[in-house]
């Protein structure tokens, strides 16, 4: 059985993972998609709930079996995908999946599933703002937060190509916003 999709894509620090936390204690409707990632947990994250952890070999494994429907090496040498069962699984509980995820594979997801899907360009109000929602969330270091700002640099040039963007200044203005967008999509 074929579902809708929401999918909010963001360079890191824009603020796509806390607004889909707000949306997800807000529309009961909605189930997060659990992406498979081969990076290890940070402090307060959860397997099987956050992420899927798994070994670059099975991930290897995984794409020779053809069971994502996108991933990518989104930073060196660490893979991020979604799986086929994984929207499966949500579908079958009749939810709407809720995607966050890079600007990319939010991309290549919009492309696979046209009208089913809303796709929302989360836009933090400049480049700055964004380093130090990133440098302040205190989770990377040095070396990674130099590769999301640099991926960020680039991500930024394609909020036009999504479906709408969401400006995240003031953190409240923007949840309401998302819970409005979000809530018309699915009484369409
Ligand atoms: N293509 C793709 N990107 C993903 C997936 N899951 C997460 N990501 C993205 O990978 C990037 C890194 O994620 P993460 O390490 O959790 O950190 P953060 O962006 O710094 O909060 C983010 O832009 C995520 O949105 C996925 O299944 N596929
Ligand atoms: N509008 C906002 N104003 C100030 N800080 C914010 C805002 N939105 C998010 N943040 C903070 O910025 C950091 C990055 O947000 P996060 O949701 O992790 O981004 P992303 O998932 O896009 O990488 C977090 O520490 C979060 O609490």
């Amino acid at each position: 059985m074929d579902g809708k999709l929401v999918i909010f894509s963001a360079p890191s620090g824009a603020g796509k993972t806390t607004i889909v936390h707000h949306l997800l204690s807000k529309i009961p409707s909605l189930e997060f998609s659990i992406s498979a990632t081969t990076r290890e947990p940070r402090g307060d994250e959860v397997a099987g709930k956050d992420y899927y952890f798994i070994s670059k070999e099975e991930f290897l494994h995984r794409i020779a079996k053809k069971q994502f429907v996108e991933f990518e090496e989104v930073y060196s040498g660490t893979f991020y995908g979604t799986l086929r069962e994984e929207i499966e699984r949500i579908w079958t509980n009749g939810k709407v999946v809720i995607f966050d995820i890079d600007v990319e594979g939010g991309l290549h997801l919009k492309r696979k599933y046209g009208a089913q899907a809303l796709a929302i360009f989360v836009q933090p109000p400049s480049l700055e703002v964004l380093k130090q929602r990133l440098s302040g969330r205190g989770t990377d270091s040095p070396q990674k937060l130099q590769e999301r700002f640099d991926k960020a640099e680039k991500e930024l040039n394609y909020a036009p190509r999504f479906d709408i963007i969401l400006k995240n200044d003031d953190l409240k203005v923007a949840c309401r916003q998302a819970e409005e967008l979000v809530s018309n999509f699915l009484t369409r």
